[in-house]
């Protein structure tokens, strides 16, 4: 049986000397990889002791990169439920995301209405001169 790992356990290695990630239910060890990541250890970094699956999926990693991951597991992880271990780059991202469909529905609310008040404008103006 695999081993489980704890959040606890995920948040005791955020060194860039003992570093884990978790990604998509598993926890890996990246410490001897972080100074080889094509992508620079900063990245990494940010993700330590949080969920970095949205960051690892974001970047459209390879079956390459994905074939390096085996080699550095750790266990699953305990939870399912990791929405409480987004990182702050990955909550900035999502409110970011959120924020852009909310201003598209009002875009969705107001142009139509826009459109009614010019179709009346021009009723009323075009109605006056006749
Ligand atoms: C253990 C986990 C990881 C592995 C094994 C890994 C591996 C790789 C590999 C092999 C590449 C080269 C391109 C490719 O083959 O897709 C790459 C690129 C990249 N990775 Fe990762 N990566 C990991 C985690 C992350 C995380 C958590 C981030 C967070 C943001 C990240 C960000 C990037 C970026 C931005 C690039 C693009 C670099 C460029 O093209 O200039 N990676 N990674």
């Amino acid at each position: 049986m695999s081993k489980t790992v704890t959040a606890e356990q995920l948040k005791a290695h955020t060194t860039k000397n003992d570093i884990w990630l978790l990604i998509s239910g598993k926890v890996y060890n990246v410490t001897k990889f972080i100074d080889e990541h094509p992508g620079g250890d900063e990245v990494i970094l940010a993700e330590a002791g949080h969920d970095a699956t949205e960051a690892f999926e974001d970047v459209g990693h390879s079956d390459e990169a994905r074939a390096l991951l085996p080699d550095m597991l750790v266990g699953d992880f305990e939870k399912s439920d990791t929405t409480n271990l987004k990182s702050a780059a990955a909550a900035a991202q999502e409110a970011r995301a959120h924020a852009a469909i909310e201003q598209g529905s009002n875009m969705m609310y107001f142009v139509p209405l826009g459109l009614l008040g010019a179709y009346f404008a021009w009723r009323y103006y075009s109605s006056g001169s006749l």
